[in-house]
């Protein structure tokens, strides 16, 4: 099959057809087959190992030695669990880094307000707290005006607290900004307050799908919401407790 990767498409934001992607001889993907509409916030779930960040990894153009068909928005942007900040550099010039031309500090400063963080734009990323830091690296992604936010477990090495906040930031701007999103989570409760549609991701392919049809903002008292996450829980193989579960 022909290997045809990052060319702009224009009628989903991601398209992915017989995708292998192997180590060792290994396949950890195997003939994945994945489409994100334009606009469409999928979080991909799935046991550790499964192949989340390869898969992420591969739609971000960091990983290109693959089989199969891999068509992604030209104009695409990734963050990591770890805020990967260059030390040496404030906060606003981390914010500009590696994009084209000579970018003024204003823009910036628009992303840093858009992550309520402009008034940390002249810091050092040292002095940032860790929640901070997550914020300095999802303005990062926004300054790209990204049609695809790639974030791969953006919230895993932060606190309970700080995690609902950056959880409820990322939601309003991708209602504002309008791009697609692909997340990786191990979250399951975080995965059906965002997505419009979980995936589960197991034996190389995508094994399971589910339509979260609740409306925004989401509620996780409703009874819903806890069918949901239970229903989940049981494809990822963890039996949700009877509490849980009603
Ligand atoms: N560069 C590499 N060289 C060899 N094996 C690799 C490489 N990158 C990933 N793998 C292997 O591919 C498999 C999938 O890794 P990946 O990081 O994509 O899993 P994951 O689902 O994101 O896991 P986790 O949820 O623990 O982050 C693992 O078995 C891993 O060891």
């Amino acid at each position: 099959m022909a290997t045809d990767v990052h060319r702009p498409v224009i009628s989903q934001a991601v398209h992915v057809e017989g995708l292998t992607r192997s180590f060792d001889g290994r396949a950890v993907i195997d003939d994945l087959r994945l489409d994100v509409r334009p606009g469409e916030f999928v979080v991909l779930l799935g046991r550790s190992g499964c192949g989340k960040s390869t898969l992420l990894r591969i739609l971000a153009g960091l990983d290109r030695d693959i089989e199969g068909t891999v068509l992604v928005p030209r104009r695409k942007a990734v963050a990591f669990q770890a805020p990967r900040l260059m030390p040496w550099k404030k906060v606003w010039r981390n914010v500009l880094l590696g994009l084209p031309g000579k970018p003024e500090r204003a823009v910036a400063e628009q992303a840093l307000d858009e992550v309520g963080l402009g008034h940390r734009s002249n810091a050092w990323p040292k002095t940032l707290s860790g929640g901070e830091a997550q914020r300095a690296s999802l303005a990062r992604a926004l300054v790209r005006e990204p049609d695809l936010l790639l974030l791969d477990e953006p919230f895993g090495a932060l606190d309970a607290l700080t995690r609902i906040k950056a959880q409820r930031l990322v939601g309003e701007l991708w209602q504002r900004r309008g791009c697609a999103v692909l997340l990786v989570t191990h979250d399951v409760e975080e995965a059906v307050l965002l997505a419009d549609r979980v995936l589960v991701m197991d034996g190389g392919v995508i094994a399971h799908e589910q339509r979260i049809g609740l409306d925004r903002p989401r509620d996780i008292t409703d009874p819903r919401f806890a069918a949901l996450r239970a229903g989940l829980l049981e494809r990822l193989g963890v039996e949700a407790t009877a509490a849980e579960a009603a």
